[in-house]
């Protein structure tokens, strides 16, 4: 028993803001979590991403030949990543989803779907 629960639900940027609110509060973590305090908590969690497909090479869509293992750790590792982000924008006032969705705007007024692109840009 791992005291994890399967969470069957569509897990919105918000929910998960208010989720890691609830956890810091909770422990009383909230002066730790500055915005500073949280950015290198982030990139510390890129690393250990990178850390999973280091000296591997190229590998293909799906990752078909991982082990269940290695699949859970990278979700775990991608998890902290995501939390911090949504924390880290939290502390900065920043509308995480809002901006998202504002930023995926410019990118397609930049990077127009009718180019031919032939090479990466
Ligand atoms: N001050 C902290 C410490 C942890 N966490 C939460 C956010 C991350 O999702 C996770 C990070 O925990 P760890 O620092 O223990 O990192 P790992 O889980 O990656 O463990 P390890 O570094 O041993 O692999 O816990 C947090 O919100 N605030």
């Amino acid at each position: 028993m791992s005291g994890v629960e399967e969470v069957d639900e569509r897990v919105s940027l918000d929910f998960l803001k208010h989720k890691m609110a609830k956890f810091a509060k909770e422990r009383d973590w909230d002066h730790f979590h500055t915005p500073r305090n949280l950015l290198l908590a982030l990139v510390g969690e890129v690393g250990e991403v990178s850390e999973i497909f280091q000296w591997k090479g190229e590998v293909p869509k799906g990752l078909p030949d991982w082990k269940e293992e290695e699949r859970i750790h990278l979700g775990e590792e991608l998890s902290d990543v995501l939390l911090y982000l949504v924390r880290l924008a939290d502390m900065c006032g920043i509308d995480l989803g809002k901006a998202a969705l504002r930023k995926l705007q410019l990118n397609a007024i930049k990077y127009k779907a009718s180019n031919k692109y032939t090479q990466h840009p």
